[in-house]
């Protein structure tokens, strides 16, 4: 099974209901939501108020990528509030396994992203502890940014990591995902795409989502 994870981030806040509502009506699988602290990336998105109010509303998984500092602090939190995945980045983490364990004893399945520069091969001994990872394929801050290409090869690394070690861990990719590039994402190892520009600034939203999943069924 290949998932769509339409990216909040790229949502009319202004119409915040009607956004929710409009993927609750796709073929999309999961929300994804994008929490930023303005110290981890340069950008600061919005918090738990407004992820309370997307829960409310949202009827398919929560997929939650934390792009803060000291992750640690906010697991419990996250859990309350009802995500279901809960994705924080490998360098923001001291600890990380001790991390992934306090995820799952929530409740939650545990992601870890990772940034361009780092190097998929880092994941190898915790990827049993691993649900998902979300290799970033923009640098993280901000939505409508260039697809990097060297991405490719990083999911076909990181499937040989998984398949090496008999994981189950899900692949996720990150930013500037486009009709262009879903198939070849697939193809390489993916099992999870997060589009948002090319979504929510497409004049049919319903419908990208649509060919998007029928790209990568
Ligand atoms: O985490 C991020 C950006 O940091 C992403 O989730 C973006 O929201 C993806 O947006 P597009 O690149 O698809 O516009």
């Amino acid at each position: 099974m290949k998932y769509i994870a339409p990216s909040v981030l790229a949502a009319d806040f202004a119409n915040l209901q009607r956004d929710v509502e409009m993927i609750n009506n796709s073929d999309a699988d999961w929300f994804h939501i994008d929490i930023m602290d303005g110290v981890f990336v340069p950008n600061i998105s919005f918090g738990m108020p407004v992820l309370r109010d997307i829960v409310k509303h949202a009827s398919k998984t929560i997929d939650v990528h934390l792009m803060i500092v000291d992750p640690d602090r906010y697991i419990k939190t996250f859990a309350d509030l009802g995500s279901d995945i809960l994705t924080v980045h490998y360098e923001a983490c001291t600890h990380l396994h001790r991390t992934l364990q306090a995820i799952k004893s929530e409740g939650m399945k545990a992601g870890v992203a990772i940034n361009p520069h780092t190097n998929v091969s880092l994941l190898e001994d915790v990827i049993h502890d691993i649900d998902l990872v979300c290799i970033m394929s923009v640098n993280p801050g901000f939505g409508g940014q260039s697809f990097i290409e060297n991405t490719y090869k990083k999911v076909k690394q990181l499937k040989e990591i998984i398949n090496r070690n008999n994981s189950q861990t899900m692949i996720e990719i990150d930013g500037g995902v486009t009709d262009q590039n879903a198939k070849q994402l697939i193809e390489a190892g993916a099992d999870v795409l997060v589009a948002g520009s090319f979504v929510f600034k497409s004049k049919n939203p319903v419908q990208t989502i649509k060919e998007l999943k029928s790209i990568i069924s």
